[in-house]
């Protein structure tokens, strides 16, 4: 199994122009019908690609369904927006049979839904290869919601990514939702000490968090992670870490923990200077994070469909 990690990315813009010129084009149209009949697709696509780069690479090893995959390991266990995948992938093999990879569709799909959410476009590199491996064990690579810094600082590290990489990806929060089984304990029983709550969330923000998710509620009820704005890609996400109103407890140390906070603040406010920035920052991180351990070349292949090795 080979990994490189961001070393000399040979993925390329434009890859598939003489291949697969409508590549990009039907990617595109498969997300954004999916994601107009279910917005909540959209965060779904973008953590995919995260979770896909993270363990063995961007190589579309989370698609692969079977007994002990990544699909089927706890910490992607809500997931979702795998059918749009299989969906763009129909399309593509009747379109140039044997060409898109896989991991390049989840790519594209991440990319497309930061758009259609409201955030900036860019070009996204392709040619990776699809991985010949998919093991649930290999997902302990993926950071939780409850790690220390130093353990995401450094799960990050052996990405080849950086502090200001972190606080940059993680700013996708700016969509989607988080259950409250990653919330609840923050409100009623922090350090596993009953009625204690996290000290880094904003006292006026706890009532509101405790009434979206009642103590012994149901543990899979959503709730934003970018209050007042999960559908609309900004840099509004790092104002509510700076208020106390990170919802998870490792977007609330984002702010607190003085090594990530230094990076928080060029993006807090509502100038149109620090949206700027974010939207140029987070592109940026996120071709970085897609060249994470490519497989390219004649390394992997590329699928025949999306959940199945060849
Ligand atoms: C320290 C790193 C991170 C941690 C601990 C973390 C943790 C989490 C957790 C616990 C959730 C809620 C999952 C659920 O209940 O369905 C979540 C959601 C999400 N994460 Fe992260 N995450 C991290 C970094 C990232 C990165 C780098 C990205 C993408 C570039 C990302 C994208 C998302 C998105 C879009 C959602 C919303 C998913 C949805 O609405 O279905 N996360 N994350
Ligand atoms: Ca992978």
């Amino acid at each position: 199994q080979q990994t490189r990690v961001n070393s000399q990315a040979s993925t390329r813009v434009g890859f598939y122009n003489a291949t697969c010129p409508r590549a990009e084009s039907i990617i595109q149209s498969a997300v954004q019908s999916a994601v107009d009949t279910n917005p909540t697709i959209a965060p779904g696509l973008l953590r995919m690609f995260f979770h896909d780069c993270f363990v063995n690479g961007c190589d579309a090893s989370i698609l692969i369904e079977g007994g002990a995959t990544e699909k089927a390991a706890g910490p992607n266990s809500l997931l979702r927006g795998f059918e749009v995948i299989d969906a763009a992938k129909t399309e593509l093999e009747t379109a140039c049979p044997g060409v898109v990879s896989c991991a390049d569709i989840v790519a594209l799909a991440a990319r497309d839904s930061v758009v259609l959410t409201g955030g900036r476009s860019w070009q996204v590199p392709l040619g990776r290869r699809d991985g010949l491996v998919s093991e649930g064990n290999d997902t302990a690579n993926l950071p939780a919601f409850n790690d220390p810094m130093d353990v995401q600082i450094q799960k990050f590290a052996d990405k080849g990514l950086n502090i200001q990489d972190l606080v940059t990806l993680v700013g996708a929060h700016t969509i989607g939702t988080s259950a409250c089984a990653f919330i609840s304990y923050r409100l009623y029983n922090f350090n596993n000490t009953a009625n204690a709550t996290d000290p880094d969330l904003n006292p006026t923000f706890i009532p509101q968090l405790q009434a979206l998710c009642p103590n012994g509620g149901d543990p899979l009820t959503r709730v934003a992670l970018d209050t007042g704005s999960e559908g609309s890609f900004g840099n509004s996400f790092y104002d509510n870490l700076r208020n106390g109103r990170g919802v998870i407890e490792s977007d609330a140390k984002l702010w607190s923990d003085g090594r990530t906070q230094r990076f928080v603040q060029p993006f807090v406010g509502s100038t149109g200077q620090s949206a700027s920035r974010f939207n140029a920052d987070f592109a940026r991180a996120m071709v970085k994070l897609g060249n994470t351990e490519l497989k390219t070349g004649s390394q992997g292949e590329i699928r025949r469909v999306c959940t199945a090795i060849n």
